[in-house]
């Protein structure tokens, strides 16, 4: 474990995964702008310098990627996908060590944190699979002379976003379908989390994906990284997990040259338990939901609503479960809750509280900072949740469970239904007309039927009204990286 007296590196198999220089077309470089600290959230002691790029470097970047793109998308699919299954292979080999560089910057438990590895690297055995599949079509002529065939081609390049929340996992989930369609990749992960994004460099200089084709671009700057990403024109497609803010941006910017944009943006997940719920099941898919990356997720269930005849039942369940977990730091065997990223997380759970309590909300569990202190927060349920407290609205991004209480079916689906995000949506219940009423009415990309867990490389992620566009992951997550070409000849 990582003490005061003991740095990353040291508790690391193989130290040579730690880097702090930037990964640009293949060269390890510093930064013009100097560097910029990554903090340990558990302890808020600064665990690596990293370079901080500037704009000129970010172009440099896209230069060299559109210069090598040509050659990778030349390479046929099997040549690719070779190159890619052993990134894949020093993935999972190196499964510990990614782990604990990512538990070392973000907070998530270890055991988590190698979760997220696996989860990661399983994008890239999937798409490296899939680029072997990139298959056309051939239409029947509409004249006697006519013949008609549809390929598909890479977009070019292709640079990305990502969240500090899962800093491995949302970089593979856009690079391996980018660079599986025969993309370059041009990667700018959260300053928060820079060290996992750039292990995933060393090991793709390691699998041998050639210089240039995937780049991580540290920086400082989000903002500049953005704008250098929307006005490149060499940048063709823009792939972005995080805020519907920052989404809102950079679909502002890609307008004025109408890049292509993969948006995975905000949610307000609500899980509802029916009164025909299996409780216990109920009440452990709500735990992983909520509670997985102490609730900094996108699909965690954000409105827990309840329906009348269980309501008590279900908290008081709730309660005993969740009082029993473990909060600590990532790194320390057992635990099951690590720190916030930071204390602006702490600061927005505090409010969701403390707007609930005002407005009539009972905490039966937590409530307050942790004893640990820090970025530390007790998980907390309330009772009493209404639409009119923030959460309703808006993504605590924490480990608060506000529990609603409702009537009838069509009342929830109008409750659950009401925000402006549409990402994930989970429900409990046996009933089998129920089960398919209630799929069909939820306005959501991902519906979770008795289950807490929806993430997985073979299904299609994504959201629908402010929650996103487009899909990552499944057959289907490889389109956002293509472009169909129809050609039309006369014979
Ligand atoms: N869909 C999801 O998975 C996520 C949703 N969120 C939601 O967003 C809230 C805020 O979290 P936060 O991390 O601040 O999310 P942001 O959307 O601010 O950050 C996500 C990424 O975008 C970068 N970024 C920020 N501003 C710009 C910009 N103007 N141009 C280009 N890139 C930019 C960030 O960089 P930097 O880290 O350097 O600021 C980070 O890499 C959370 O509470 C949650 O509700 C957050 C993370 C993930
Ligand atoms: O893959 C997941 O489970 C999530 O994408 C993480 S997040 O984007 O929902 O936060």
């Amino acid at each position: 474990m990582l003490d005061s007296n003991t740095d990353l590196k040291s508790i690391l198999k193989d130290p040579s995964l730690l880097v702090e220089a930037a990964y640009l077309a293949g060269d390890w470089v510093e930064g013009d702008e100097g560097t910029f600290d990554v903090l340990n959230p558990a302890r808020g002691d600064v665990i690596a310098r990293v370079a901080d790029l500037s704009r000129a470097q970010v172009a440099l970047a896209i230069d060299r990627a559109y210069a090598a793109q040509k050659e990778w998308a030349a390479m046929t699919g099997k040549e690719r996908a070779n190159i890619m299954r052993k990134w894949y292979d020093l993935m999972m080999e190196n499964q510990d060590d990614l782990g604990t560089i990512l538990t070392a910057e973000q907070g998530k438990p270890l055991a988590e944190a190698k979760g997220e590895i696996a989860y990661g690297a399983s994008f890239i055995e999937f798409f490296a699979e899939e680029a072997k599949r990139i298959y056309g079509e051939t239409i029947p002529g509409h004249q006697r002379d006519k013949r008609i065939t549809v390929i598909k081609q890479p977009i070019g390049v292709a640079a990305s976003i990502t969240p500090w929340n899962f800093p491995n996992a949302m970089i593979t989930r856009k690079a391996a379908p980018a660079l599986a369609a025969g993309c370059a990749f041009v990667g700018r992960p959260a300053a928060e989390t820079p060290l996992s994004a750039l292990v995933l460099g060393v090991l793709a200089e390691r699998a041998g994906i050639p210089k240039g084709v995937f780049s991580i671009l540290t920086s400082s700057r989000a903002s500049d990284v953005g704008k250098e990403f929307c006005e490149n024109p060499k940048v063709r497609k823009i792939t972005f997990t995080g805020s519907t803010e920052v989404g809102r941006i950079l679909l502002k910017q890609s307008a004025e040259q109408v890049k292509k944009c993969s948006m995975e943006l905000g949610g307000n997940a609500p899980f509802i338990v029916f009164d025909d719920a299996d409780l216990d099941a109920a009440v452990e898919g709500a735990i992983m939901c909520k509670f997985r990356n102490n609730g900094q997720t996108c699909v965690c269930a954000n409105r827990i609503y309840v329906q009348d005849g269980v309501y008590d039942a279900f908290a008081e369940k709730l309660k005993v479960r969740v009082a029993q977990m473990k909060v600590g730091d990532g790194l320390k065997e057992g635990t099951e809750l690590g720190p916030l990223i930071n204390a602006d997380a702490i600061t927005k759970v505090q409010d969701h509280i403390a707007d609930a309590k005002a407005k009539g909300a009972k905490v039966i569990l937590g409530g307050e900072a942790h004893e640990m202190q820090g970025t530390f927060f007790g998980p907390t349920i309330v009772t009493g949740a209404t639409k009119e407290m923030l959460f309703s609205t808006e993504e605590t991004f924490g480990p608060l469970a506000p529990l609603f209480r409702f009537d009838t079916v069509d009342d929830v689906i109008e409750m659950a239904n009401d925000t402006i995000f549409g990402l994930a949506s989970y429900f409990y219940a046996k009933d089998l007309s129920r089960v398919y009423k209630v799929a069909e009415a939820l306005e959501y990309g991902i519906v979770g039927v008795n289950t807490g867990i929806i993430s997985t490389e073979v299904a299609p992620f994504g959201g629908v009204k402010q929650s996103g566009l487009g899909r990552e992951g499944s057959h289907h997550g490889i389109e956002d990286y293509l472009e169909m070409k129809y050609i039309c000849m006369s014979v």
